[in-house]
């Protein structure tokens, strides 16, 4: 069946002629696409000195026993990729509608604070193949609608699907906050953890990747989602069976496996920053070589209060306010974003107005 008409017009062209995608960046680093196996944690039994390791080391780690339902994960994947399935047009309708805290985007992760995707720089017009539906988790509960079609009764489903998978996800990134923080001695007394790990911001997109053409093979690179690091604390992938996620460790990019019922958790550049650089903010990307069915995948991501200052020997004091305008700024005039190295006071980065 061609489920074209689904997708975003920019992504038909390439799905149905087979053109290169405007993404298909050819990356200068070594391309080896071995499998790797990340650390695996047991959320049942939390290894201090094994967590220590993985953020160290890798900044990736697999969380198996993670007590988030299996009939939750797999409704909410059903529902999901059948909301995700509605013509492009409809998606853009039913998320679209005023005062909906909801949003879809395509063609970037990259989102204003309104959730809707930002406008890069000529330097990089690039096109990610991907789409999704942006959910910021503490906006859900305003969210409901007094239309009764089977659409909105769908959306209506996938929110309430979202609140309990959102509570559920918070409790975990909490819990390893908590435990990842006492590994570096954090001071989390008073209200510091709600500052440095604010449940508030927790956010979800849900993401689908088309399959990938015999194009894109040929072209080896395409990228689903670029290069990046997350800004976030932390984030929690549940994946598809289907595969893509790729990290960068030493100079090498590895190909990290789909496992069932575990959920994948990274560090963000706020817990690197944190940590004084202790930890790793792991480099990563989805990459669609080899995706002979479209990818679904739903991540979690969770911030510091936005006014809350991190402060560290390796960056100039910032908030994650700060930081997120600077994101947003690096990306809409370069078409990439520099992250933590604007921050370093000796790095060629730097903005020096901002001393
Ligand atoms: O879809 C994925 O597996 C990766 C998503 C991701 O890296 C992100 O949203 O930051
Ligand atoms: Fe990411």
């Amino acid at each position: 069946m061609n489920n074209s008409e689904s997708y975003p017009p920019d992504f038909r062209r390439v799905i149905n002629d087979g053109d290169s995608p405007a993404t298909a960046e050819v990356e200068p680093v070594l391309v080896q696409d071995k499998d790797i196996h990340i650390p695996v944690i047991d959320f049942e039994r939390l290894d201090k000195d094994m967590l220590t390791e993985a953020c160290r080391e890798w900044g990736i780690f697999r969380l198996v026993n993670h007590g988030v339902p299996l009939a939750l994960t797999s409704q909410l994947q059903e529902i999901s990729e059948s909301l995700l399935s509605l013509p492009f047009e409809n998606k853009r309708e039913l998320f679209g509608a005023v005062n909906s805290p909801l949003s879809y985007f395509w063609g970037t992760p990259a989102l204003n604070r309104s959730g809707d995707a930002l406008k890069r720089g000529t330097q990089a017009p690039n096109v990610s193949m991907v789409e999704g539906f942006n959910v910021p988790l503490s906006k859900l509960p305003a969210s409901t609608c007094c239309h009764d079609d089977a659409q909105h009764l769908k959306l209506e489903s996938f929110r309430v699907l979202m609140e309990e998978y959102g509570m559920h996800i918070t409790r975990v990134a909490v819990s390893l906050f908590e435990a990842i923080a006492q590994t570096l001695n954090l001071d989390l007394s008073g209200d510091r953890r709600s500052q440095y790990l604010s449940e508030s911001t927790g956010l979800i997109r849900v993401y689908r990747y088309p399959r990938s053409s015999s194009v894109d093979e040929a072209a080896g690179e395409a990228l689903g989602m670029e290069v990046h690091t997350d800004s976030s604390v932390i984030s929690i992938l549940k994946e598809d069976e289907t595969g893509g996620l790729e990290i960068m460790k030493g100079e090498e990019w590895f190909c990290v496996k789909p496992v069932a019922n575990t959920l994948i958790v990274n560090l963000g550049d706020m817990m690197q920053a944190m940590s004084d650089d202790e930890y790793k903010s792991v480099t990563h990307r989805v990459k669609k070589k080899d995706m002979t069915r479209e990818r679904h995948s739903v991540c979690y991501f969770v911030f510091p209060q936005s006014d809350c200052v991190i402060k560290s020997s390796k960056y100039k004091p910032f908030t994650y306010s700060e930081f997120q305008a600077q994101v947003q700024a690096d990306v809409q005039s370069l078409g990439t974003k520099i992250g933590l190295p604007r921050f370093i006071p000796t790095s060629p980065f730097f903005l020096k107005e901002r001393a």
